[in-house]
């Protein structure tokens, strides 16, 4: 396969990029054939710290730049990302080994999403707020929150950067982004970008490292905002640690999506849509709809249907337009599916489709896994109630609305969710009760820069994409004028 151009893996700090110590560096690999891709920088606690200074140092410029300046930034970074956004998915896909096809419309929808909130930051404005007392003038501005820590996971990383860094751009924050060790390779590329474009120095550093890289930048108390997507037990560590510093947190954390069809849905645009739920991105992905809802008068015929489409599924190179399911992220990540598919079936789970590994010898050096279909599973068993991140799905029945329902909100998550229903009037009443921050009807898994996106409940909290986002990266201040001239006495408070 043809391999995205790895150039340079040195961090951005301030405009510099500091060699990366082979002494102190990380190895990054493709989960494709194993292949070492480069070796980043394992950042030191002065590294990290350096960084946030950049970007605090820089903050005064950047938040003094006119709206119309910030959005010609944005605009050339996103003309620089279509330009290169063929190599950028080759190195995605090499790097984290989701298919090319969606690496390139991941790419290609970053541009996109910078493009949207480009469009935002010279329409950013308070109001004026009429008082009780005639002789006062009192208004609002909205400012940015200073310096924003992004950390992003290692299955989307263009994609998860561009719903934070967009919207902090236009906001006039400056960022210290810290994308995973296990797929930084695109997050460095956007530095190169970075610097064409013609961002000040400063406004944009991007550090690396592992867990404890991370720990050192959402510890800083001189952060604004901190915006993280990943696990719920990395999110729960930094709302912790940003809550002892009085840090805002944006957390948009794991899914167990529920897909519910109901027996009035068109079974023909129902069938991929369940299937592009789950096996779309071999499951890894934060919306997969990894539980499938059917009502029960269709249940075991839809759900043959699903398990049929899942055996078909091709598997293979994921730079290859053939292939429909790549490789998982790692070995390790393959490991924690499979014991996921293992305590399924021990538990007694039906197995219909997949479970393993594939037997053929041309995909054994890679990390794949089998798409996967258990059927009738218990609502309340392990299966249904964790996030797997990989290419396995579970099917409910039901018998009514209110059941589907009852299922679909009983998990600790509420990320996204599927209706499939001919009923305009089921539609809405189904999507007003469903406890979760994206409802799609007759559709899954479609990405709008204008709609926003988030959770509820162990899913996070805070929007990204939409003009909803930018608010997390903005705060308020009032100014209040006395207009009068009069000389009071100091204890009566004017109100
Ligand atoms: N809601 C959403 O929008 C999305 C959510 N996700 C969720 O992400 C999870 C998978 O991602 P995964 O990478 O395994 O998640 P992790 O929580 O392990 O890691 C996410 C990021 O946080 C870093 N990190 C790890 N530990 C800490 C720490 N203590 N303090 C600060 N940063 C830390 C990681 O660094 P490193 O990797 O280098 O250790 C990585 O950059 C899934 O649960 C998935 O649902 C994924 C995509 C979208
Ligand atoms: C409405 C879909 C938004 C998804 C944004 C983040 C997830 C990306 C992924 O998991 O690939």
């Amino acid at each position: 396969m043809t391999k995205g151009n790895v150039t340079d893996t040195r961090m951005l700090i301030g405009g510099t990029r500091p060699p990366v110590d082979d002494a102190a560096s990380i190895m990054v690999s493709s989960p494709i054939d194993g292949t070492e891709l480069g070796r980043i920088a394992d950042a030191t606690d002065e590294q990290v710290a350096d960084a946030v200074t950049a970007a605090a140092d820089a903050f005064a410029g950047w938040r003094r730049t006119s709206g119309a300046e910030r959005a010609r930034l944005m605009h050339t970074l996103a003309d620089l990302i279509d330009r290169d956004a063929e190599d950028i998915a080759r190195l995605e896909t090499s790097d984290n080994g989701k298919l090319l096809r969606e690496t390139r419309t991941q790419a290609r929808f970053a541009a996109r999403n910078y493009r949207f909130f480009a469009g935002l930051p010279d329409k950013i404005s308070g109001r004026t707020i009429p008082l009780d007392a005639w002789d006062s003038f009192d208004y609002t501005t909205r400012e940015p929150v200073g310096v924003a820590a992004l950390i992003t996971a290692w299955n989307s990383p263009m994609q998860l950067l561009a719903n934070k860094l967009a919207p902090a751009l236009a906001a006039g924050c400056t960022v210290v982004i810290k994308p995973s060790e296990l797929a930084p390779l695109t997050t460095l590329r956007l530095a190169e970008l970075v610097a064409e474009a013609g961002f000040p120095d400063g406004v944009i550093n991007i550090i690396t490292g592992g867990a404890e890289t991370g720990m050192a930048l959402t510890t800083d108390a001189r952060l604004g905002r901190i915006s993280f997507t990943g696990s719920v037990r990395t999110g729960q560590a930094i709302q912790h640690a940003a809550t002892a510093a009085l840090v805002p947190v944006t957390l948009e954390l794991g899914g167990k999506s529920a897909n519910i069809i109901f027996d009035d849905a068109d079974v023909e645009r129902a069938v991929p849509g369940a299937v592009a739920g789950i096996f779309a991105a071999g499951g890894q992905t934060c919306i997969a709809g990894s539980r499938l809802l059917v009502h029960e008068r269709i249940h075991d015929q839809l759900v043959e249907r699903v398990a049929e489409a899942a055996r078909r599924i091709v598997l293979g190179d994921p730079t290859d337009d053939a292939t429909q399911l790549g490789p998982v992220a790692s070995a390790s990540q393959r490991e924690r599916i499979l014991d996921h598919v293992g305590r399924a079936r021990a538990a007694g789970a039906r197995l219909l489709a997949g479970g393993g590994v594939p037997d053929d010898p041309a995909l054994a050096a890679g990390c794949f896994v089998q798409p996967t279909v258990f059927g009738d599973v218990d609502p309340h068993a392990e299966l249904a109630q964790q996030e797997v991140f990989g290419p396995v799905l579970a099917s409910h029945r039901f018998a009514d609305e209110d059941e589907a329902v009852a299922i679909a909100n009983a998990t600790e998550f509420g990320l996204a969710s599927g209706i499939w229903t001919t009923s305009l009037s089921r539609a809405h009443r189904v999507a007003r009760e469903l406890a979760a921050g994206t409802v799609w009807v007759n559709t899954y898994r479609y990405s709008a820069a204008q709609a926003p996106f988030g959770g509820v409940k162990k899913s996070g909290y805070g929007r990204e994409r939409g003009v909803e986002a930018i608010e997390e990266y903005l705060q308020t201040k009032n100014v209040l004028i006395d207009l009068s001239d009069e000389v009071r006495d100091p204890f009566s408070i004017k109100a």
